[in-house]
């Protein structure tokens, strides 16, 4: 069964801490939201999960494999900016983490494929990423992601870097996507609404060394719909969190 178990995490950059003991699990199915302040370490604690950098003490586990420090096996990871090969296409984009693990050609292309046409660019497949627009390389990241059908998908702030149109629209197209899947996911954001729109739940975190202030489950029902934004309880919940940050800031 699918899990991860994120235990005692410490981090410092030059004597500076930026997670203390940190800890969090992700059930099967679960889709989670790291919600803070700009600086406050979220960047950080998903690349440490992701084994990009390396921790100073604790323990990452996934589906109950030690995975601290390894990068690889079993995680898709989707940046903030786009990070695709610009000598691929972006079918061979999306194929690339299949051509790693040695899947045939036939295979990765048809794969590659299914996930392009799940964010909607399957008329881009032989496009070359700056035929692309930030929006749609977003796409080609998600798909990529995906489409190594990793045990654990980490976002690290995927839309933040696009319009909010766009963003709203992407938004829509991973709930879709998402739900269809239902991979663990741990979705690093600055943006209150967009984790209560994404999440089942949501850890808010302190400012700078982050601990987590509170845990919300998230109350709303799936299918998500754009409408549920402007519902009472929503808005109710997204001033109760606006207003634990801003506190927490201040303090
Ligand atoms: N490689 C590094 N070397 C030195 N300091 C770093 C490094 N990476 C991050 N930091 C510092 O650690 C702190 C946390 O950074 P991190 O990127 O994890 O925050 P974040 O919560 O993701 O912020 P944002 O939302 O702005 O991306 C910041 O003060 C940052 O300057």
């Amino acid at each position: 069964m699918a899990h991860l178990t994120v235990s005692n995490i410490s981090k410092s950059f030059a004597g500076l801490p930026v997670l203390v003991e940190q800890s969090l699990e992700v059930q099967e199915g679960e889709f989670v939201a790291l919600l803070g302040p700009s600086g406050c370490g979220k960047s950080t604690l998903l690349q440490i999960i992701n084994g990009l950098v390396s921790a100073d003490s604790g323990r990452v586990v996934l589906d109950g494999k030690d995975i601290t420090g390894r990068t690889g096996s079993g995680r898709g990871m989707v940046f903030q900016g786009s990070d695709l090969f610009p000598w691929r296409t972006a079918l061979e984009n999306v194929a690339f983490g299949l051509e790693v693990m040695g899947v045939s050609k036939a295979e990765r292309t048809r794969r590659a494929m299914h996930y392009l046409h799940m964010v909607g660019l399957d008329g881009a497949a032989d496009k070359w990423p700056h035929q692309l627009s930030g929006g749609m390389q977003q796409r080609v990241g998600i798909a990529r992601a995906f489409c190594i059908q990793p045990s654990l998908l980490l976002m690290d702030e995927p839309f933040g870097a696009l319009d909010v149109q766009t963003r709203d629209i992407l938004q829509d197209e991973l709930v879709r996507i998402w739900e269809a899947e239902r991979k663990m996911v741990l979705f690093v954001t600055h943006g209150i609404e967009e984790a209560l729109y994404l999440a089942d739940r949501i850890l808010v975190f302190s400012k700078r060394p982050a601990h987590v202030l509170k845990e919300i489950t998230v109350p709303f029902e799936r299918p998500r719909r754009e409408d549920m934004k402007l519902a009472p309880e929503f808005l109710e919940l997204r001033r109760e969190i606006s207003d634990l940050l801003r506190h927490d800031i201040k303090a």
